[in-house]
C-alpha cells in the first residue's frame, strides 16, 4: 500500500463574498494529504470543518483557491472519470422517473460502455448490494438504505478507481447502516479500489478505515493522521469490542474535543437556561 493514488498539495479554499459586507469564507487552510492505492482513508473533524468542501475539490467539482489535487500524478482539472461519488441525500442523487436498472446504467452510457456489458454490469453490482431482482423498480419504491444501496451500485459498476463518499449512510437506521458499512468494506475488497470517505461518527470511522485524517476547526489544516491498528477482517461486534478499537475511539474524540472549546461559541446568552 505503498502507491499514493490521490495526492492533496497545499489545498486553499476560500468562498467568495456573498455581499458587499462580506469578506469571502476561508475554509481549508493548506491541506496536503496522500491516499495511497488501494486504502481506505476517513476525514473526520469538527462540525463545519470543510469536509464537504474538501471532498469536492478533491472530486474535480470544486475549484481550489490555491494548490493541486493529482490523481495518478495528473492534475484533476473536473470531475475525472476515475472516480465515482456517493452523497448522503440518494433521494436527490437517484432519478425518481428511471428504473433502478436505468440510473446504474447512465453513467456507463455516458461513457460509452456497450450495450451487453451494461446489461452484465448492472446485474452483478445489484447481485452484489443484495438487490438482485429489483432493476424494474423505481426508487421510490424502495426504502430509503435500499435506495442507498443503489446507488452504491451505481458507484460499483463503473468500476471507479476512487470512490469518495460523503457521510453516505447519516440518513439510515442503525442496523441499516452496519449493514451499509459492511457492504462497502466487502466492495473494496472485491474491487481493489481506493476508498475517500467522511462521517461525523467517530466509530464508523474507525470500524471502516485504514486510517483516519482530523481536521482542524477552520480554516482548516490536517490536525492529525490516525493508522488504524485493527485486523483487516472486520466484523460489528467483534472488531468493536477490542481495546486497540477503544484506544483508537478516545484519541479521535479527544483530539476533536481539545479542537472545538465551549468558547467558540462566544459567552453563553441570557435566555439560554
Ligand atoms: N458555497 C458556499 N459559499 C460560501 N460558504 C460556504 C459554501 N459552502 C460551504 N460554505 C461554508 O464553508 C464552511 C465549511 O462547510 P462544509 O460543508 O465544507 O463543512 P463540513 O465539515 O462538511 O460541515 P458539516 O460538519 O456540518 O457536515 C461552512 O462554514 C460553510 O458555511
Amino acid at each position: 500500500m505503498t502507491d499514493v493514488r490521490l495526492r492533496i498539495d497545499g489545498i486553499h479554499k476560500t468562498y467568495p463574498p456573498r455581499g458587499r459586507r462580506d469578506s469571502g469564507t476561508e475554509v481549508l487552510r493548506d491541506i496536503t494529504l496522500d491516499v495511497y492505492d488501494g486504502e481506505f482513508l476517513t476525514i473526520v473533524g469538527p462540525s463545519g470543518a470543510g469536509k464537504t468542501t474538501l471532498l469536492r475539490t478533491v472530486a474535480g467539482l470544486l475549484e481550489a483557491t490555491s494548490g493541486q489535487v493529482l490523481l495518478d500524478g495528473k492534475q484533476i482539472d473536473g470531475p475525472p472519470r476515475e472516480i465515482a461519488l456517493v452523497f448522503q441525500d440518494y433521494s436527490r442523487s437517484l432519478y425518481p422517473w428511471m428504473s433502478v436498472a436505468k440510473n446504474i446504467a447512465l453513467p456507463l452510457k455516458a461513457h460509452g460502455v456497450d450495450r451487453a456489458e451494461i446489461d452484465k454490469r448492472v446485474e452483478a453490482s445489484l447481485y452484489n448490494v443484495g438487490l438482485a431482482g429489483v432493476g424494474e423498480r423505481y426508487p421510490w419504491q424502495l426504502s430509503g438504505g435500499m435506495q442507498q444501496r443503489v446507488a452504491i451500485a451505481r458507484a460499483i459498476a463503473y468500476r471507479p478507481e476512487v470512490m469518495i463518499l460523503d457521510e453516505p449512510f447519516a440518513s439510515v437506521d442503525a442496523q441499516t447502516r452496519n449493514d451499509l458499512e459492511d457492504l462497502l468494506l466487502r466492495v473494496k475488497e472485491q474491487m481493489n479500489s481506493t476508498f475517500v470517505f467522511v462521517t461525523h461518527d467517530v466509530d464508523e470511522a474507525v470500524y471502516l478505515s485504514d486510517r483516519v485524517a482530523i481536521l482542524s476547526k477552520t480554516p482548516s489544516r490536517i490536525e492529525k493522521i490516525i493508522d488504524i491498528d485493527l485486523p483487516k477482517e472486520r466484523s460489528q461486534l467483534e472488531t468493536r469490542a477490542l481495546p486497540a478499537f477503544s484506544k483508537h475511539r478516545a484519541e479521535i474524540f479527544g483530539t476533536i474535543r481539545n479542537l472545538v472549546t465551549p468558547t467558540d461559541q462566544g459567552p453563553l446568552p441570557e435566555y439560554i437556561i
